[in-house]
């Protein structure tokens, strides 16, 4: 069907229909395909399916209806030509780098990324002969300087987990080309509702689903997005044969979880912004970092690429280790977990636990101390929140 015939194509519309394929039943809601395989009407359209002649399912590892529609829609809403879905973020990226790297490439990815990708690259990737320099995320002639032959993937967060830090993804694309590499962007804090990488010039985004786009706690998985030939050549080649998968099950949470995404994106936004100025006043409280604040170092830089700030806010306070966990222990309403984009606000102590098998001195690098608190705000009322927070604070600060 031609644009014309059907002009329908806003984010909120792509977000709710966007690779909904009816079947027979003539459903409403998408359907759920619990079936490991799929069968053929013949010998002969069974290979056919395999030799990759004719379209269809075969196998639940890689070919799955549910899962196809979380693809689609999550696509359409990136803005790629292809989406494959995995069964981790960390599997997103660990498929990324096992289907496009080879042992003597090199990575350059930013110090200031989740705990688990600093180990997945500089740890793991190293005994299959992929090494990665690590750079401060906001240092441009860093990550120029640490690019060399071999290069062929740079890598970052932005924001950046857990502080927040915003990177100018334009400058890194460019940067990226001009030295024949891929940018890959994980967009985990700000979802496709409030900024698009591809649009910027990055070539593959990634997803861990089971932060925003679930939203609500339930479902582990990933996905990678970009151009057809980079996903459904090399990244699904890797997913056939490895089986990082995302399970049906999942995938139809997770696309009802993308049709309230949005929604959802924008209340805790305004929720985490109205938080982050509250912090700002309260004793004991000594740095929050939010890109929504004005001194925020690149608070320009992400009004001009978001459009909104997001819900994580982070912020250090008095004494130490010991005060941090203070402010933990004595918080009531919000969870104390970690994980982050879910509807009820988590609360984490990023040096001990998302970032705890960094080293001391990765740790130091990349900003976080001792003393850094993580709240993933969710969409309770901000005045039960500051409830919650002034005698967690109080009681940190021994009063
Ligand atoms: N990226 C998430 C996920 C938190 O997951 C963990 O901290 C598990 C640690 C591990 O991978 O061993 C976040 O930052 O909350």
């Amino acid at each position: 069907m031609s644009d014309q015939d059907y002009p329908f194509d806003g984010f909120n519309t792509r977000a709710v229909r966007a690779g909904q394929h009816r079947t027979n039943e003539q459903e409403q809601s998408e359907p759920l395909f619990l079936s490991s395989s799929f069968t053929f009407t013949s010998a002969a359209q069974a290979a056919r399916r395999f030799a990759g002649d004719e379209e269809g399912n075969i196998y639940s590892r890689f070919s799955n209806p549910t899962v196809r529609t979380f693809q689609e829609r999550l696509a359409a809403m990136e803005g790629g030509d292809a989406c494959i879905a995995t069964a981790s973020g960390m599997s997103a990226i660990l498929s990324t780098c096992m289907s496009l790297l080879k042992s003597g490439d090199h990575v350059v990815c930013a110090r200031q990324v989740f705990g688990t990708t600093v180990s997945l690259f500089g740890k793991f990737l190293p005994r299959f002969g992929v090494e990665t320099s690590f750079v401060p995320l906001t240092d441009y002639d860093a990550w120029e300087r640490a690019i060399t032959g071999r290069t062929r993937i740079l890598f970052l967060e932005t924001p950046s987990n857990p502080l927040t830090e915003v990177a100018d993804i334009r400058r890194l694309a460019e940067l990226a080309h001009a030295h024949d590499c891929l940018l890959v962007v994980d967009n985990c804090f700000c979802t496709p509702a409030l900024q698009r990488p591809l649009e910027y010039g990055a070539d593959l985004v990634i997803h861990s689903a089971t932060k925003y786009l679930d939203g609500q706690g339930r479902c582990v998985g990933g996905a990678v997005i970009g151009p057809a030939d980079l996903v459904d050549e090399e990244i699904f080649g890797f997913l056939r044969a490895a089986g990082p998968t995302m399970s049906a099950f999942n995938a139809w949470v997770f696309i009802k979880g993308l049709e309230t995404l949005s929604l959802r994106m924008r209340a805790q936004s305004e929720n985490a912004a109205a938080l982050a100025h509250w912090l700002r006043e309260q004793p004991g409280v000594d740095h929050v970092y939010y890109p929504g604040l004005n001194d925020h170092p690149q608070h320009e830089l992400a009004a001009s690429q978001q459009t909104a700030f997001g819900g994580i806010v982070s912020f250090e306070v008095t004494g130490g280790r010991e005060g941090a966990w203070r402010v933990i222990d004595n918080v009531r309403l919000m969870s104390i977990t970690a994980n982050l984009g879910d509807t009820k606000t988590t609360i984490t102590h990023p040096a001990t636990t998302t970032h705890g098998r960094m080293t001391e001195q990765e740790r130091a690098e990349a900003g976080i101390h001792e003393n850094l608190i993580r709240i993933s705000v969710g969409l309770e009322d901000v005045a039960d929140l500051q409830r919650d927070l002034e005698p967690a604070l109080a009681a940190s600060r021994g009063r």
